[in-house]
């Protein structure tokens, strides 16, 4: 669904991605991760046709998005960290704007709004940040696309908005959709997200699915000296320690998102090795 080839992409003499490859399927929530200026913006902007490869190649649905052409940008979606709402009502946001997608569903659109408590009769300029965002996300998902990509998407949401977000992602996913998102709040994403993608220095640092990470890594507190010793990752928790160990016994873990995160950027090695034994 997305196929990105040896992607080079700086801004002026600045290069951010030298070589990057990346596929994503249908039916997969990703969770697009990495410390603050790695790229996961620029990322997303490459696979939207907002930015351009300077080498490489993009195939989001078959179309180069670079070229913008009419059927790509019917199909995908994209909610950026900053954005822009023109001042007008909530109903034509939805007039004027929702004719360019041919699946957007105002049924849809209308459950959300109530479900986010968006202050409809509200025009944008009256709207704070959190609810703004909450009309572009609900825009979004009613939009129906096969593509969904979302920056920061739970920053400035509250904590029942948060939630609500959750369910709403978890209600709209579908074998044809692919739906990304780039974030730092982990915990807001570790429930939902089905592949966990971090990108670091202009490369792919991990790129694995959640089934294939608990079956491989196993998530606990334990107060076996031993163990914390030989722990792929631990730290310090506070009863015991917070650890990861192989998953010998065939555990059922939870994945710590924050751990495992952690674990790749200071222990890469130790973890990379797991899953390519
Ligand atoms: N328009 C621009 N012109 C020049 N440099 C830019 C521009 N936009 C971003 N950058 C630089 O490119 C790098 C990647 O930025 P980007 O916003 O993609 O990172 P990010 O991973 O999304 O960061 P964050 O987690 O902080 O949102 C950063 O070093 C940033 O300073």
């Amino acid at each position: 669904m997305i196929q990105i080839q040896n992607l080079h992409f700086g801004y002026r003499k600045k290069k951010i991605f030298t070589g990057l490859s990346l596929k994503l399927e249908a039916g997969h929530i990703y969770g697009l991760l990495g410390k603050n200026g790695t790229g996961k913006s620029t990322l997303l902007r490459n696979m939207a046709g907002l930015l351009f490869p300077k080498e490489g190649n993009v195939s989001v649905l078959g179309f180069n998005p670079a070229k913008r052409q009419p059927a790509f940008l019917r199909d995908i979606f994209m909610v950026p960290e900053e954005f822009f709402m023109p001042d007008m009502p909530v109903d034509y946001l939805v007039k004027y704007t929702a004719p360019f997608y041919p699946k957007f569903n105002e049924e849809q659109f209308n459950r959300y709004v109530t479900e986010f408590d968006i202050p409809r009769s509200n025009s944008m300029q009256q709207m704070s940040y959190g609810q703004k965002k909450k009309v572009l996300i609900s825009f979004g998902l009613a939009c129906n696309t096969s593509v969904l990509l979302m920056d920061e998407p739970t920053n400035g949401l509250d904590i029942m908005s948060k939630s609500q977000f959750r369910k709403v992602i978890a209600g709209c996913l579908d074998e044809n959709k692919c739906i990304v998102i780039s974030t730092h709040q982990v915990k807001d994403l570790e429930s939902l997200i089905d592949r966990v993608t971090i990108i670091d220095e202009g490369r792919i640092l991990f790129d694995q699915t959640v089934d294939n990470i608990t079956r491989k890594l196993s998530f606990h507190v334990s107060y076996d000296i031993d163990e914390i010793k030989q722990a792929l990752y631990r730290e310090p928790s506070l009863r015991g320690s917070a650890v990861i160990t192989r998953n010998t016994q065939g555990d059922e873990s939870k994945m710590d998102l924050e751990l495992l995160y952690k674990a790749i950027v200071l222990n890469g090695n130790a973890i990379e090795s797991v899953f390519n034994a």
